[in-house]
């Protein structure tokens, strides 16, 4: 046992020390933040931006923008046939409102949605990688990429290795991204979860961001919605300046979803307004910004409509 373990430390270590062609990458940005400066930035935005985007305008645009979510260990076909019914059903009854952007489901379901989801434009995203821990052999998380999108899935969101990750072990990190996006395919959207909550600080944040981009990431995710804290204001932030600045050396546009605990309409206007502020109007999309959330519909529905609804 003592002898595994020296090797596996062994490893561990000439892997830090081995200069990759990521480091090379992460070495043309500012990867040393300091995170009560990242807090004053966000308490400043808050303070004066957010307000002025509280309107019916922004409401409806941050609708069109979610990524309606069932990720319930008690979902089954039955279920997920009636959300993507719902969807079906909201066209008809909300026709004055843009349909959401996608539905977002587990891997087995891909199939239930995409043979009954009848609104032209819904994308069809499936959490992939072993989500929400990213612990498996990165051969079975390859198989779930593949699989997803032989079943229908058009969008796949994966989970960065966040042990891996903290471990130091970046050109891993990437090989497993690079290669679950080699399964995805160039037609269908990646999105990486960096599960920011668990990589805590600004630095870390602003590294993940930059490593995933780099290896294929087409959008970067805050959070699976499973650890806490998941979204925050502050990590949007430093994933946005990430975005902007990669877009500045690259000429590449990434996409940004806050996802995982969007509790409030206020919340919603918040990061629409941090995407607007760092970004700028050019990620003002549905395609651009998305919200992976499992109650706003219902609470931006309410809001736009002056009344108490849940449709979904
Ligand atoms: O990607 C989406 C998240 O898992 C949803 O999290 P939530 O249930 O906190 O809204």
């Amino acid at each position: 046992m003592g002898i595994i373990k020296d090797v596996i430390l062994h490893d561990q270590e000439a892997k830090k020390q081995e200069p990759s062609k990521y480091d090379e990458a992460l070495a043309k940005y500012n990867t040393d933040l300091d995170d009560n400066a990242v807090r004053e930035a966000v308490r400043k935005i808050i303070a004066e931006k957010v307000p002025q985007n509280d309107t019916e305008e922004v409401k409806k645009f941050l609708f069109g923008s979610i990524e309606l979510t069932t990720l319930k260990t008690t979902d089954s076909e039955t279920s997920v046939l009636a959300f993507t019914e719902r969807v079906n059903d909201f066209d008809n009854e909300y026709p004055e409102l843009p349909h959401v952007a996608t539905i977002c489901v587990y891997p087995c379901f891909a199939k239930t949605v995409a043979e009954s989801l009848e609104v032209d434009g819904v994308e069809i995203a499936c959490v992939s990688g072993s989500f929400p821990s990213s612990q498996a052999r990165i051969e079975v998380k390859v198989a779930e990429a593949s699989l997803a999108v032989a079943d229908g899935a058009t969008e796949i969101d994966i989970v960065m290795p966040v042990g891996k990750f903290l471990s130091g072990d970046y050109e891993g990190v990437c090989d497993e991204i690079s290669e679950q996006k080699a399964a995805c395919g160039e037609d269908v959207a990646m999105k990486v979860i960096l599960e920011t909550g668990a990589i805590k600080t600004a630095s870390n944040i602003k590294k993940a961001s930059i490593l995933a981009m780099y290896a294929g990431a087409d959008y970067i995710k805050t959070s699976t919605g499973k650890l806490e804290p998941a979204a925050t204001p502050e990590a949007a932030y430093v994933m946005c300046q990430a975005i902007k600045e990669y877009y500045e050396q690259t000429g590449i546009q990434i996409g940004f979803k806050p996802a995982g605990g969007i509790n409030t309409v206020m919340d919603a206007i918040t990061y629409y307004t941090i995407v607007k502020e760092v970004l700028g109007e050019k990620w003002l999309t549905n395609k651009w910004l998305r919200l992976g959330t499992s109650r706003l519909a219902n609470m931006l529905l309410s809001e736009l409509k002056g009344e108490q609804i849940k449709f979904f």
